[in-house]
C-alpha cells in the first residue's frame, strides 16, 4: 500500500510522493471547519464520552503522580483545536503543550485555551503552540510526563511513525508515557483516500511500537461510541519494559461496522 501511496525505487521519486502525502493530509483538514464538531468528523457528540474514558485511562496509569504535588507538563500531538488539552490533560497538568500542522486550528486552539485555568489552585495553562506535523517535530529534551497522540498518527507513514517514536522518547521524563489513543482496523489496515490517512489494526501498531523500541504498559477499549465507528483503543507505552503489563481490553462489542469501509 505504501509503495503504491509513496512509491519505492527511486528516492527522489519516494520523497517527492510522500511530501504529496503529507500534503495532501494536511490540504484536506485546512478547509475543515475549526470546531470541535470539524475537527470529530461530525462526530462532537462523541466528545463527552471520549473525554471521559481518556479521563479513566490516564488516572490509571499516572496514579498517585497525580496526588503528589507534582509539576507535570504534557504534550498533545494533532492537537486539532485545542479539545483534549482543554477537556482533559489540563485538569491535570500544569503546563501543556500543542503540536498541530494546520494553522487555522492551532490559532483556534490559542483562543480556546486563553483563559483555560482549572481544577487546581494554580492555574494550568496551554503553554507552547507548535504549528508544525508531527514528522517534522522534536520535542524538548525531558520536558514531558505524558505525550499524548490522538487521532492523528494515521497521517503518518511507517517510517515517519518509528522516526516519531524514536526522536520523542527524548522528551519524556523518567517514567514517562505515550498514549496513542486511535480507530482501530480489525484486520490490516484501511486507506482514506479522502483524508489522506491509514486505520492500521492491533497487530499492524504492535509491530509499528516493536520497531520503534516501545514496551505497552497498558491497553483499553474506548465505550460507548456509536457503531457505524471504527473501535478505538487505548495505549500507554513505555521507553523502558515495565514491570506488569496491564490489559483491561477484554470487553468486546457485540458488531463493530467501520465508518469509512
Ligand atoms: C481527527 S483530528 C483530531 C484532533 C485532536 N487530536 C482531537 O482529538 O480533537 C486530526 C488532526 O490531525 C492533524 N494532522 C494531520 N496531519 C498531521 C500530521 N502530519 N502531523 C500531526 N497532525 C496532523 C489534523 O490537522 C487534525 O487536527
Amino acid at each position: 500500500m505504501w509503495a503504491e501511496e509513496i512509491g519505492e525505487g527511486e528516492a527522489a521519486e519516494a520523497q517527492y510522493r510522500t511530501k504529496e502525502w503529507y500534503n495532501k493530509g494536511v490540504g484536506f483538514w485546512e478547509k475543515v471547519e475549526a470546531s470541535v464538531d470539524g475537527v470529530l468528523g461530525g462526530y462532537g457528540h462523541v466528545n463527552g464520552r471520549d473525554v471521559k474514558d481518556s479521563n479513566e485511562f490516564l488516572v490509571d496509569i499516572l496514579g498517585e503522580r497525580l496526588t503528589q504535588n507534582r509539576h507535570l507538563v504534557a504534550l498533545d500531538c494533532g492537537a486539532g483545536v485545542g479539545r483534549v488539552t482543554k477537556n482533559l490533560l489540563l485538569k491535570h497538568f500544569q503546563e501543556v503543550d500543542l503540536v498541530e500542522p494546520v494553522s487555522h486550528f492551532i490559532e483556534s486552539a490559542r483562543e480556546n485555551l486563553k483563559v483555560c485555568g482549572q481544577s487546581k489552585s494554580v492555574a494550568n495553562h496551554a503553554v507552547n503552540f507548535y504549528c508544525i506535523p508531527l514528522q517534522e517535530f522534536t520535542p524538548e529534551e525531558g520536558r514531558y510526563d505524558v505525550i499524548w497522540i490522538q487521532w492523528c498518527i494515521g497521517h503518518l507513514t511507517d517510517a515517519d511513525f518509528v522516526a516519531f517514536f524514536n526522536r520523542a522518547k527524548v522528551g519524556l521524563k523518567p517514567e514517562g508515557f505515550f498514549v496513542l489513543k486511535e480507530n482501530v482496523a480489525r484486520n490490516g489496515f484501511v486507506l482514506d483516500k479522502e483524508d489522506h490517512s491509514v486505520t492500521r489494526s492491533d497487530t499492524y501498531f504492535r509491530d509499528l511500537f516493536k520497531q520503534a523500541g516501545l514496551y505497552l504498559y497498558k491497553i483499553k477499549a474506548q465505550k460507548g461510541f456509536p457503531q457505524e465507528l471504527f473501535p478505538v483503543k487505548m495505549y500507554a507505552l513505555t521507553t523502558e519494559p515495565p514491570a506488569i503489563m496491564q490489559d483491561v481490553s477484554h470487553e468486546r462489542r457485540s458488531k463493530r461496522r467501520t465508518k469509512k469501509s
